[in-house]
C-alpha cells in the first residue's frame, strides 16, 4: 500500500460532489450529495486507522485524515478536527480500541493496566464534552466485563464496543429529531447556534436532527443559523450542511439573533450541549446563554436537544460544569489574513457557556421530552433507559 493509500473505501465516506478529497495525498474530485451522506468519523476496514473529516477546513475543503497514533487523535480532537460531543465520544471509543490493539500484554492486569494509560491519556483532550468520558468509561467497562476471555477476545469486544457506541448514536440523534418535531409545527422559523448537526454526531446531529427530520417529511422550516464567533461552526458547519441538504438556511452573525426575533422571524431555538446537569443547566458554545436570554424575553421556546450520554446526573448545577478555555488565537487572528486586534491584548475566550435551568423550556432526549423541574424530569428520563435496557 502506497502511502497515503488506504483500504478505506472512499466512495463509501463520502457521496460527494466537486469536493476536492485529499486523503493523505491520494486525492480525487467527488461529488458532494449533502453533508449528511459524509460518515464524521469511521474506522477503517483494516482496522487500523480512524478516518475523520478535517473539520477546521471545512466547507472550503473536505479533507479525510487517517489517524493511527494515540497523539494524533488527542490532537484531532483538541483541535477541533473532530468535534461535536456525540463525535468527540466516538472518536475516543475508537481511539482507545487503537490504542491498545497492539498490544502484546502477556495477562488480563497488564493488559488493564496499558488500557488505563490510554484511556487517561485521550481523557486530557477536553474537558466539558461529557460524552468523551463517557465513551472511554464505556471502554473500560467493556475490559472489566470480558476478564475471563483472551487478551485477543478482549480486543474483539473493544472494537464491538466502539462500533455499538457509534451505531446507538445514530439511533439517538434520529429518536431527538423525533421527539423535537412533536413540540413544534411545520414550516416555521428556527434559530440555531453553533453546529449540531450531522458533523457532531454519527448521523442527524441532535438541534439540527428536528430540521432534517421535517425536511424529509416535506417541512419548510426558515432557519437562521448564528455564525459562532470565535470558531465559526455555525457560519462554516451548520450553514454548509443545511445549505447541502437543501433546507432554507440564513447565516446570521451572533450580535443578529435579537433583531431576527424581535422581527417575528423565530418561532423556536433548538440547540445542542455538551454536559447538562442535573438540574438543568446546560453547558454548551459560548453564547448559547445569551440566545436563551433573547429567546425567554421574546417568548420563544428554547429547546436544548440532550443525549443521555451528554447528561451528568453527577454534576449538580451548571456550576459544578469544567468549561474549557482555549489559545487566544482563535480570537485575535484564526480566520483573517491580518490581525484584528492588538498584538498582546488581553483576552478571554471560553468555548462554552451554561445557559440556567430557567431559560431552558425542554430537554429532547432520545427517551422523551424532559420539562421543568429537571432533577425530577430528568431522573425520570433514566428511569426509561434504565427500562428499555433490560
Ligand atoms: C451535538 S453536540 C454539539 C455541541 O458541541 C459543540 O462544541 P465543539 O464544536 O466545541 O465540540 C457545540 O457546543 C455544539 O452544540
Amino acid at each position: 500500500m502506497k502511502n497515503g493509500e488506504s483500504s478505506v473505501n472512499i466512495n463509501k465516506l463520502v457521496n460527494a460532489a466537486n469536493i476536492h478529497v485529499n486523503l493523505g495525498g491520494v486525492s480525487m474530485e467527488m461529488n458532494p450529495q449533502k453533508v449528511l451522506d459524509m460518515e464524521t468519523v469511521a474506522l477503517d476496514d483494516t482496522n487500523s486507522e480512524l478516518i475523520i473529516i478535517d473539520q477546521t477546513l471545512l466547507p472550503g475543503e473536505t479533507k479525510y485524515l487517517r489517524l493511527t497514533s494515540q497523539g494524533e487523535i488527542w490532537t484531532a480532537i483538541y483541535e477541533l478536527q473532530v468535534r461535536g460531543a456525540p463525535a468527540i465520544g466516538i472518536a475516543a471509543a475508537y481511539g482507545a480500541y487503537l490504542g491498545i490493539k497492539n498490544s502484546a500484554a502477556a495477562d488480563y492486569d497488564a493488559f488493564y493496566a496499558e488500557f488505563k494509560k490510554v484511556k487517561d491519556y485521550l481523557a486530557t483532550s477536553r474537558p466539558t464534552a461529557v460524552n468523551l468520558f463517557w465513551a472511554l468509561d464505556r471502554m473500560e467497562d467493556c475490559v472489566k466485563c470480558n476478564r475471563e476471555k483472551s487478551i485477543a477476545d478482549i480486543k474483539t469486544a473493544l472494537r464491538k464496543e466502539a462500533d455499538d457506541i457509534k451505531a446507538e448514536d445514530i439511533w439517538v440523534c434520529k429518536s431527538i429529531g423525533e421527539y423535537g418535531l412533536t413540540l413544534i409545527e411545520p414550516n416555521i422559523g428556527i434559530l440555531t447556534h453553533c453546529n449540531a448537526g450531522q458533523l457532531a454526531t454519527a448521523k442527524y446531529g441532535t438541534a439540527l436532527a428536528p430540521i432534517y427530520l421535517g425536511h424529509e417529511k416535506g417541512y419548510k422550516f426558515k432557519v437562521f443559523a448564528d455564525e459562532t464567533r470565535p470558531l465559526l461552526q455555525g457560519a462554516r458547519l451548520t450553514a454548509y450542511e443545511l445549505k447541502s441538504a437543501g433546507v432554507d438556511v440564513t447565516l446570521i452573525c451572533d450580535n443578529m439573533a435579537s433583531m431576527v426575533m424581535k422581527n417575528g422571524w423565530v418561532q423556536a431555538v433548538f440547540v445542542g450541549c455538551d454536559r447538562v446537569a442535573a438540574n438543568g443547566d446546560a453547558a454548551n458554545k459560548i453564547g448559547t446563554s445569551g440566545v436563551a436570554i433573547l429567546a425567554k424575553n421574546y417568548g420563544i421556546p428554547f429547546y436544548v436537544c440532550a443525549p443521555t450520554s451528554t447528561i451528568d446526573m453527577n454534576c449538580a448545577t451548571g456550576q459544578d460544569i469544567h468549561i474549557e478555555e482555549r489559545k487566544s488565537e482563535e480570537v485575535t487572528e484564526k480566520w483573517y489574513a491580518t490581525r484584528m486586534a492588538p498584538t498582546d491584548v488581553k483576552v478571554f475566550n471560553p468555548a462554552f457557556d451554561v445557559t440556567d435551568a430557567p431559560f431552558i423550556t425542554a430537554i429532547i432526549t432520545e427517551y422523551g421530552i424532559a420539562k421543568p423541574p429537571y432533577n425530577k424530569s430528568l431522573t425520570e428520563i433514566f428511569a426509561k433507559k434504565d427500562a428499555a435496557k433490560k
